[in-house]
């Protein structure tokens, strides 16, 4: 086991194309870390410099107090997951499971008893003898898990591992791994464009933008606290409602909506209003009318999508807004509900730099 540390790290191609920023980053032992951010903001760069796939541009990779920016991706004991599992298609699990060890001319019993307990724990146990054309998606999911588990390494490196399975695999394998990852204490690098896989394995999440980490944190911290407009959009499932607003010097205002209980906002910038779907009241006394399009039963709570009167969105049209209520709240396509926004459950961002301000 090992703490992981990124210092000052960058990224530039070859072709000149600049990946990655200048990361900073403190990995505990036996942390799982998730690296979340959009399509091409780095997050894969990053992961593939810890396995040693790519090279460091400049500044320093540790794991533990090793410095590995020159040593080979075998000689840096990570074991790492891919997406596409990575299997070799003409050998037994078996074979996939022992072929790194053999090549560590480790003793065979060793490797044996290796590859039982990792088959076991992976239930894989009974498929050992097959091959990976044999297998389902899921199971060769488990396989390449379980290659990187008999390896015993400091640290587990996963690239989007879930992303070929369907959902509801998807679900269950999260939850395995997060139980595999807990029982086995390893230092862990996750890395998902999914913010529910991200939310629901990290311990501690580095949302990634641009090739920079834009806030780290606990799942919820991020979700309660997110520093800017990115972070706040980018956690949370459905997202975040923005609504564009001015401060007139006593209330956040766009047309018909109106919210006091601010101060020390600009007057002279746009700002962007941030209300979570599951923080809005449904009061007849409300400040604005929502006029229901669709409602989406989910079992345990419903989603109610609708558009509100007399509040324009940053296109020019109706804000578009999404409400969270319990089962029982079941309005129908036309409905109108007076809604409330209060100050204190409410984000306000800059909308030039995506600061938050409060
Ligand atoms: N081999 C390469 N040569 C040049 N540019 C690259 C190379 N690989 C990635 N990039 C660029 O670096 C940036 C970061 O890519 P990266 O694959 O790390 O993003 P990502 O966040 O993992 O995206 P995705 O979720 O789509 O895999 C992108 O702009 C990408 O085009």
């Amino acid at each position: 086991m090992a703490q992981v540390e990124l210092k000052q790290v960058r990224k530039t191609y070859p072709n000149g194309a600049e990946a990655i920023f200048g990361v900073d980053m403190k990995i505990d032992d036996g942390e799982l870390i998730v690296f979340v951010g959009p399509s091409g903001c780095g997050k894969s760069t990053l992961l593939r410099m810890v396995a040693g796939l790519e090279s460091v541009s400049s500044g320093e990779i540790l794991i533990g107090d090793r410095l590995i920016n020159d040593v080979s991706p075998s000689e840096r004991d990570v074991a790492m997951v891919f997406q596409n599992y990575a299997l070799y298609p003409h050998m037994s699990v078996r074979g996939n499971m022992s072929y790194g060890l053999k090549n560590r001319k480790m003793d065979k019993e060793e490797i044996e008893r290796r590859i039982m307990d990792a088959a076991t724990m992976l239930k894989i146990d009974q498929y050992l003898d097959r091959q990976p054309n044999q297998l389902s998606g899921g199971q060769r999911q488990r396989v390449a898990m379980g290659r990187a588990i008999v390896r015993n390494p400091q640290v587990f490196l996963f690239d989007e591992p879930l992303s070929n399975l369907d959902a509801k695999l998807r679900v269950q394998m999260r939850i395995e791994i997060k139980k595999l990852q807990r029982r086995m204490n390893v230092t862990s690098i996750y890395v998902t464009h999914d913010q529910t896989e991200a939310m629901t394995l990290a311990d501690r999440l580095a949302v990634i933008n641009e090739g920079q980490v834009e806030q780290m944190g606990a799942p919820m911290e991020l979700y309660a606290n997110p520093r800017t407009l990115f972070v706040a959009s980018f956690i949370g499932a459905p997202q975040i409602n923005l609504i564009p607003v001015t401060f007139d010097g006593t209330a956040i205002v766009n047309g018909d909506l109106r919210i006091t209980g601010f101060s020390d906002l600009p007057t002279d910038t746009d700002l962007m209003l941030g209300v979570r779907p599951d923080v809005m009241t449904i009061d007849p006394e409300g400040q604005v009318t929502m006029n229901v399009d669709i409602v989406e039963q989910h079992g345990g709570e419903n989603l109610i999508y609708g558009t509100i009167d007399g509040v324009t969105s940053a296109e020019g049209e109706p804000q578009e807004i999404c409400l969270k209520g319990s089962q029982t709240l079941l309005p129908k396509a036309d409905d109108k509900l007076k809604l409330r926004f209060d100050a204190d459950v409410a984000f306000v961002f800059r909308t030039d730099t995506g600061e938050r301000l409060k």
